[in-house]
């Protein structure tokens, strides 16, 4: 057979586990890596995965030499707020002086002061700035991600973000899975009367599923915000309307948000900082994926991180991801998350890879897509200027990344 890429003279090739449902505790810490190793793609798909032993009988239209280097699948970061308008740097002296964010938010800013430049932007403003934020994730080796609304808390804008999501769907060869998330704050005019609001943005739902702008519905749990309640009237009413569910739980104040999650079978539960013993102990009895997000811990000046020792020990299906956003996780850098969770969360380095994997692809709904390595699925990889699969969380807060691949077709290079 003519391959059209053959990728030989690779030092480890990093093979998450194929699988069909989240890797859960004791399974987080296998991970395959394979020493001198080659693979070869046709189309979009990796078609043979061997040795490099075996490459000289073998043909292709293109050839990469990995020069002894890693290889890993494409990242996945199945959380961001990637779509959105101006940014919170006046902020940063407040979070200097000790305010708290959910004080900032009540106050007027935080995701308020970011829903009045989301408002202001127009589409194709957004498309750009977001492009700009896109091409440097992709920069950093990700190759599938989630995007969020949320900073229209209207009709009119939470629109204009999805649009611009369904736009990058088009305009990049990475998936990004979108999220509506409406609820995430409520609306200064709305003040008092957030069971009218969420009401509002419930019907909104039906105008995302007909336009087909989101897969899943999400939304802020946390005091000042909204309630365990809330939350879960407004999940129920996505999930018959036929969204995945997500929700922004235990980031700050441990309302039960965890178990919510776990309760109505959502996809994901993410934060988790102040998620208690028993929402734990119920995310390892689910199949929902605890999404870690320690970069916002680090943001936040935050001395607590998310038990995720605990979560993993105990049997809970982990991935890790940015949060990036313009308030509590200023950052594209997904290799930065993978340092953290090693310092601050403890994680394993195999575990951290299954994390920013395969794990990453289930909290998405792209289990079986993306973040493996197999013959027969897309051939989305990542070449790393590094010496072995151990390097990334220990060097941190630059770039590793040689070259990245999506689809069989590279989409950047050093
Ligand atoms: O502050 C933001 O813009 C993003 C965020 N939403 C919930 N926590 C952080
Ligand atoms: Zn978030």
């Amino acid at each position: 057979m003519d391959y059209d890429l053959l990728v030989y003279n690779i030092g480890e090739l990093i093979l998450p586990k194929a699988t069909l449902t989240p890797l859960k505790g004791e399974e987080m810490k296998q991970l395959t890596v394979k020493n001198n190793a080659a693979f070869a793609t046709k189309g979009e798909n990796i078609v043979w995965i061997g040795t490099n032993e075996e490459v000289s009988h073998l043909h292709a239209k293109e050839y990469l030499d990995a020069e002894q280097k890693v290889v890993s699948p494409g990242l996945v970061d199945p959380h961001t707020h990637l779509v959105f308008g101006g940014s919170r740097e006046k902020e940063l002296a407040l979070k200097q002086a000790g305010v708290p964010y959910l004080e900032i938010l009540a106050n007027g800013g935080g995701i308020l002061s970011t829903v009045e430049a989301t408002k202001q932007a127009t589409e194709e403003e957004l498309v750009k700035k977001a492009s700009f934020h896109l091409e440097r994730m992709i920069s950093y080796g990700v190759t599938t991600m989630e995007a969020k609304s949320g900073y229209g808390l209207d009709t009119e804008t939470e629109l204009k973000q999805l649009r611009v999501v369904k736009h990058l769907n088009r305009k990049y060869p990475v998936s990004i899975v979108s999220t509506f998330l409406g609820p995430h704050a409520i609306p200064p005019s709305q003040k008092g009367k957030e069971h009218e609001f969420l009401q509002e943005m419930i019907e909104l739902l039906d105008v995302v599923k007909s336009e087909n702008l989101a897969e899943y519905a999400d939304i802020f749990c946390e005091t000042g915000v909204f309630t365990i309640e809330q939350s879960k009237h407004f999940l129920l009413k996505a999930k018959e309307k036929g969204f995945g569910m997500k929700i922004h739980a235990d980031e700050i104040d441990s309302l039960g948000g965890t178990e919510l999650a776990v309760d109505i079978g959502a996809i994901s539960a993410d934060h988790l900082v102040a998620a208690s013993d028993e929402g734990i102990r119920k995310l390892a009895k689910s199949e929902t994926v605890a999404v870690l997000l320690p970069g916002t811990t680090f943001y936040l000046g935050k001395d607590s991180y998310a038990r995720a020792r605990k979560m993993i020990d105990e049997g809970v299906a982990v991935s890790l991801a940015t949060d990036f956003n313009p308030g509590s996780c200023v950052t594209e850098n997904l290799q930065l998350i993978m340092s953290l969770a090693a310092l601050k969360l403890k994680m394993t380095v195999e575990e951290i890879w299954n994390a920013v994997t395969v794990n990453g692809a289930f909290a998405i709904g792209q289990g079986g897509e993306a973040g493996t390595l197999e013959v027969g699925k897309q051939a989305s990889f990542v070449v790393w200027d590094v010496p072995n699969y151990m390097y990334i969380p220990y060097h941190f807060g630059v770039n590793h990344a040689k070259t990245v691949y999506c689809r069989g077709k590279k989409v950047w290079e050093r």
